[in-house]
């Protein structure tokens, strides 16, 4: 569970003060398909960030499953996000020199998982994404929507609890953001909490609960956890 309370976020560029995040409440329950939209700056991504404990907020407090993480140092919050956290970009970020599998693996050598349990998940993984004859290839040798579905492999490879997408679909054609879309559903039906940001109308109007933002403040919540 998610209480984002009174989350205030500002950043100076020259001598202007540009408020992203102004007394944002949100509570997302564990489990909820959630997207975020509204107009380009009012928010969006700097409250992606927050939750995925990316970047602090000014004033105010984030509880992940009970925790205030704004009373962890960083180094605790880099544990909690790489074993509760889940990050999809728009533009994958996947190690471009790393095969497939590879970078579908990386996340576990990171967390000292043994090799051979790894290459197990790894072949799941990219079988369940009908990948398995791409494991070999680089990500330069993918097509757009088979790297996205690397890359949430990736992301969701220690089944954290927190799924943040920014735009998954922007730089993808239809037919491919489809796919992606349902894989991400697909996790969200195996109990991951989903928070999408995203412009496109037609995939906020899938998930179940829809956020608006506007000059930094939620302005409409179709419902869930208040
Ligand atoms: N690191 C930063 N330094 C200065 N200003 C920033 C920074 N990050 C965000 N902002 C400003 O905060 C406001 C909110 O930005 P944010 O990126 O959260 O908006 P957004 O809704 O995600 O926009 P978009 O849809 O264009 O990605 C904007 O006015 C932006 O210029």
């Amino acid at each position: 569970m998610i209480r984002l309370t009174a989350i205030e976020r500002a950043f100076t560029v020259g001598d202007e003060r540009v408020h992203a995040l102004r007394r944002v409440n949100l509570t997302i329950a564990t489990g909820e398909y959630l997207s975020i939209m509204g107009p380009s700056g009012s928010g969006k991504s700097t409250l992606l960030n927050i939750l995925g404990l990316l970047d602090r907020p000014d004033a105010g407090t984030y509880l992940l499953e009970g925790r205030d993480t704004t009373a962890l140092n960083d180094r605790q919050q880099a544990a909690l996000r790489r074993h509760q956290i889940g990050f999809i970009f728009q533009f994958f970020h996947l190690v471009p020199r790393l095969t497939a599998a590879e970078n579908v693996e990386l996340p576990m050598t990171l967390a000292g998982i043994a090799p051979a349990e790894r290459k197990a998940r790894v072949a799941a993984a990219l079988a369940r994404l009908g990948l398995t004859d791409r494991a070999r290839h680089r990500p330069d040798q993918l097509s757009g929507g088979q790297r996205q579905r690397v890359a949430i492999a990736r992301a969701t490879i220690l089944r954290p609890a927190l799924v943040l997408a920014d735009e998954p679909t922007g730089n993808l054609d239809r037919a491919s953001g489809q796919e992606v879309i349902q894989t991400i559903e697909a996790l969200n039906q195996e109990g991951m909490t989903v928070v999408m940001v995203t412009h496109d109308p037609e995939l906020g109007g899938r998930t179940r609960r829809q956020v608006r933002m506007q000059d930094g403040r939620i302005v409409e919540d179709s419902g869930g956890g208040g």
